[in-house]
């Protein structure tokens, strides 16, 4: 077994977390879950209605760790009320938080999502917000008691990959949260470049929605995952300027 991930006491062996989003059918969520290997599936509570056959949760199965989203929230007081609703609909104390003004790049607030994480921890939720990747928003929100840092890769539902992998890069270095990359990874070997520098994991889903194939897809996208966190966990060989080769000529005859 590969490295754990403990997050809000939870002891999770997979590091992909995935999404409920733009599949042609909720009925392939199931397979996708299992083909995935993923633990945790974010559902945004404006789709979860308990009244409906098509509650989006019965889709889910009990095992899964579920991560309610707040989707919709244009401020903090939104994300807070969003996040209590889930909570008292049965769906667990972890919430991502998003928090979005920006309708064109999907962008989050990072201040409104630093004052939704110190009510949301205070109050006992497993935060995990959706963020810029900003140092300074990423130990504010450490001190506000969030269980990790989501930044993005790129917007929402663009595929666009790793764009902002140098920012990434310093959250990895300069915080002790597990930064888990979320949004826009749109293939197999973005998520593995995200987990060879160190991320603790990576959340997607349109990805794996939009595929040809999306049980095919979750499968690649479960070995990308546990082969960057091998590779990052061997450690990467040093990069050189010039050339080195790789049999040594010493030990010949002059
Ligand atoms: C489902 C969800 O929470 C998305 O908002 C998340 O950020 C994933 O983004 P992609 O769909 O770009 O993978």
């Amino acid at each position: 077994m590969q490295d754990p991930l403990m997050i809000g006491g939870v002891t999770l062996t997979s590091r992909l977390f995935i999404g409920t989003g733009k599949y042609s059918r909720n009925t392939l969520i199931p397979e996708v879950i299992a083909r995935s290997g993923s633990q945790v599936i974010t559902v945004a509570l404006r789709r979860v209605d308990p009244q409906s056959k098509e509650n989006i949760v019965s889709h889910i199965p009990s095992h899964m760790t579920l991560l309610p989203n707040t989707s919709g929230a244009r401020t903090a007081e939104e994300a807070v009320r969003i996040a209590r609703l889930a909570r008292s609909a049965g769906l667990g104390n972890w919430v991502k938080i998003e928090v979005i003004n920006d309708q064109k790049y999907l962008l989050p607030d990072n201040i409104e999502t630093i004052r939704a994480t110190e009510i949301l921890a205070a109050e006992g939720f497993v935060v995990l917000p959706y963020m810029s990747p900003d140092l300074s928003a990423a130990l504010r929100l450490k001190a506000a008691g969030a269980a990790a840092v989501m930044p993005l890769g790129a917007p929402i539902g663009s595929n666009r990959g790793l764009q902002t992998k140098e920012l990434i890069r310093i959250l990895i270095s300069e915080t002790d949260l597990p930064v888990i990359v979320d949004a826009g990874i749109g293939r197999p070997s973005e998520a593995a470049e995200a987990m060879e520098m160190g991320a603790a994991g990576v959340l997607l889903n349109t990805a794996i929605a939009t595929a040809k194939d999306p049980l095919l897809m979750a499968e690649a996208f479960c070995e990308a995952v546990s082969a960057g966190r091998k590779a990052y966990l061997a450690g990467l060989g040093p990069v050189e300027e010039t050339a080195a080769a790789s049999s040594p000529l010493t030990g010949f005859l002059a």
